[in-house]
């Protein structure tokens, strides 16, 4: 097990006047044992990242650190790091086990130790019954696990994830996302994972970097994401549904913008005047699209109260404790 550490890295596409900057500067100590989820949308750079992590794409600049060791010019295979994709990849014609077991046996390994490895890792992941078949006969969250399985058989110093869960249905996905936590409780190997899902990333982090067109927005935990977004772009992209963002609110300075999530808005007697447009019922809550002025918002309510009218018009108080207040040019926490 290993520290990674991630020092002002830069990654260029291309050359001369072709050049495409897509990542810009990230910084990054993520502690020996921790799990740290990569969230952002398409084409924010995260896989190219865990990809430099991994040495499958080249660093343009900055350094990368493995423990002690700088690994710019390593090699992946000497990086001692292992990682699961997306398309687990398995061989068609190989069992399970025999899947599990081909990176130590080409690696020379003793015979026993990787039955032993291997038989660790199977009762881990609960696959010990099914270590006979053939990928063909497994189901897509039994593959995964093989493709897990594979990856902690070498018991690598950091486990690099990139999207292992988004091939599977909704009910896989949370099921897969417990066994991994269970894993790390077990293995402590510090993982890299990315996603572009930020319910896998609150679920899963125990610090998360959220990236932005290849700036890192914010590295926290997901309390410090969800409770003190650091940016306008945080506030909207982590939370379902996204912070209301005001830009008329009646309490707001000019140059700033509000921020209130929809739970710290409750419906009050007196207080701010805004017109129902919609109101969804989503099971244990409500959400009423509302606007104020020239502001949309969303206010969440719980099932048992009233609910109010599309059209009417009702009054809402923001929680006190709860606004937050960002800059209306450059996006950032005030
Ligand atoms: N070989 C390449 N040459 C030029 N640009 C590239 C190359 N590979 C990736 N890019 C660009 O780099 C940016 C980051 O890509 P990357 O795959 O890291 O994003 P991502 O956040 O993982 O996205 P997704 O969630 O869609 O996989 C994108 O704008 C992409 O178009």
């Amino acid at each position: 097990m290993a520290s990674l550490t991630l020092s002002n890295v830069v990654k260029h596409y291309g050359s001369g006047k072709q050049i495409v900057p897509v990542i810009h500067g990230v910084n990054a100590d993520i502690q020996d044992g921790e799990f740290i989820v990569i969230v952002g949308p398409s084409g924010c750079g995260k896989s190219t990242l865990l990809r430099m992590v991994a040495g499958l794409e080249e660093i343009t600049g900055g350094t990368i650190a493995i423990g002690e060791r700088v690994v710019n010019n390593l090699e992946p295979a000497k990086r001692d790091i292992a990682m699961v994709f997306q398309n687990y990849a398995l061989y068609p014609h190989m069992s399970v086990f025999d899947n599990m077991a081909y990176g130590l046996k080409i690696a020379k390994a003793p015979k026993d130790e990787i039955k032993a490895r291997v038989d660790k890792a199977a009762k881990i992941l609960e696959l010990g019954h099914l270590l006979e078949r053939k990928p063909r006969e497994l189901s897509g969250g039994q593959r995964q696990r093989v493709a897990m399985g594979r990856a902690i058989v070498r018991q690598p110093q950091v486990f690099l994830f990139d999207e292992p869960l988004s091939n599977l249905d909704a009910k896989l996905r949370a099921q897969t996302r417990i066994e991994i936590q269970k894993l790390h409780r077990e293995l402590g190997i510090t993982s890299l994972f990315v996603t572009h899902d930020q319910v896998e990333a609150m679920t899963l982090a125990q610090r998360m970097i959220v990236m932005n067109a290849g700036v890192m927005e914010q590295f926290g935990t997901p309390e410090e994401v969800y409770h003190t977004p650091a940016s306008i772009f945080v506030a909207s992209f982590i939370g379902s549904p996204p912070m209301n963002l005001l830009r008329h609110a009646p309490n707001s300075k000019p140059g700033t913008i509000l921020g209130i999530r929809p739970e710290h808005l409750d419906i009050t007697a007196t207080g701010w005047e805004v017109r129902v447009d919609t109101v969804e019922l989503l099971g244990a809550e409500r959400l009423v699209y509302a606007t104020m002025g020239g502001d949309s918002l969303i206010v969440r309510i719980e099932e048992g109260s009233a609910s109010p009218k599309v059209g009417e018009t009702i009054h809402i108080t923001p929680r006190e404790n709860r606004l937050h207040w960002f800059h209306a040019e450059t996006g950032k926490r005030l």
